[in-house]
């Protein structure tokens, strides 16, 4: 029985009247977030650098509500740059719509190229941007939120955050990091009802990751075509839906399904029926992660016997 006290199942937060601000919130992902949190009755207000871009969405999100029309606050700023900035942000979209019930860190972006290719300014860029950008926005709502006696904190990492592959040296760890501020964050804040989502998804057909596609190796794109590709939209519902239930995990799919249980380690369990899930599959999954493993070194060694081929012709 003593378990139980150890399972996370908090009550589920009605977005209903409540402010929720998002960080890349113009754009992909975290747009669709945002259109998903007004159709339940939130307050929303999103943060990115481009006005243009964040104006543009203001109105496209405005005309989501339809007749209970709550206006959009916006406020350009580069979450990975200035602390003090970044504060100054929150504060001023706090004054207009209250204090922050629900952060939803969006703002981030993916870079495929192989170590090599890979300049140390853009692992630094990465890092600055996924892992610092959300430990700045988090910190600038997070007082506020234990006063107001609870909330949610949605970090958006990547199924390349549960397992490296190639193409992702910087993209990946700068999603991994945010498992470990995850996790401690969320012993942390407990006692003050404030729950912590880390989502996982796959490929989502957005801005960002046509950008990210322009000069992915041919390796990254092969092996991330395993778990396809997903609608924005659908993966923002699931975004939101786990993080109102206070879930830790956010996965969608069946690879999400199956990477959530294998990569669970010591994360906090949400009900008596994932602890058991947990239990019995993690074994089960590490014997299937073999053929996916074996399918991914395949996939390398072929492009690069294709590649050593092409410069075989090219010399002759
Ligand atoms: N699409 C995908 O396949 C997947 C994406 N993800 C993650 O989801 C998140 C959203 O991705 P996606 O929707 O594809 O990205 P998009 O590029 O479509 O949108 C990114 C958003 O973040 C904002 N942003 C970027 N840099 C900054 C910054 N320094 N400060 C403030 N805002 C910033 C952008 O606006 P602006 O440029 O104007 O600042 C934009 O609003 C990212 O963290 C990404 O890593 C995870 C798994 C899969
Ligand atoms: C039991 C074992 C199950 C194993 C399943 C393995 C599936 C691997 C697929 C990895 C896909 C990574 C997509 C990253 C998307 C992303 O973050 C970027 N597009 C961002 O721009």
């Amino acid at each position: 029985m003593f378990l139980i006290s150890w399972l996370v199942s908090p009550q589920v937060l009605k977005l209903d009247g409540k402010h929720v601000l998002i960080t890349g919130g113009s754009s992909g992902i975290g747009k669709a977030i945002a259109k998903e949190a007004i159709r339940r009755g939130a307050v929303v207000s999103i943060m990115a650098r481009n006005t243009m871009k964040l104006e543009d969405a203001k109105v496209e999100l405005e005309k989501v509500a339809g007749n209970s029309f709550k206006p959009v606050c916006f406020v350009s700023v580069d979450v990975a740059g200035d602390y003090e900035v970044v504060q100054k942000a929150v504060q001023q979209v706090e004054e207009k719509q209250g204090p922050v019930n629900m952060l939803i860190n969006c703002a981030g972006m993916g870079v495929a190229k192989t170590f090599e290719d890979l300049r140390i300014e853009e692992f630094k860029k990465l890092m600055n941007l996924n892992y610092f950008g959300t430990v700045q926005t988090t910190k600038a709502v997070i007082s506020k939120m234990k006063e107001q006696g609870g909330g949610r904190i949605v970090f958006l990492s990547s199924q390349a955050g549960q397992l490296g592959l190639f193409g992702y040296t910087a993209y990946a760890a700068s999603k991994f990091a945010l498992r470990g501020l995850a996790e401690s964050l969320q012993m942390e804040m407990r006692p003050y009802n404030i729950y912590v989502t880390v989502a996982h998804p796959p490929d989502t057909e957005t801005p960002g990751f046509e950008e990210e596609e322009r000069n992915k190796p041919e390796e990254t794109k092969l092996i991330s075509d395993t778990s396809g590709l997903f609608k924005p939209d659908t993966v923002a519902k699931q975004i939101l839906k786990d993080s109102v239930n206070g879930r830790f995990c956010s996965y969608i799919g069946l690879d999400g399904w199956m990477l959530a249980n294998i990569t669970c380690g010591m994360s906090p369990v949400h009900s008596m029926f994932d602890a058991i899930q947990q239990v019995l599959t993690v074994s089960v999954f590490r014997l299937v992660s073999f053929f996916y493993l074996f399918h991914f070194t395949r996939i390398v060694s072929k492009c690069k016997a294709r590649k050593d081929k092409e410069q075989k012709e090219k010399m002759l």
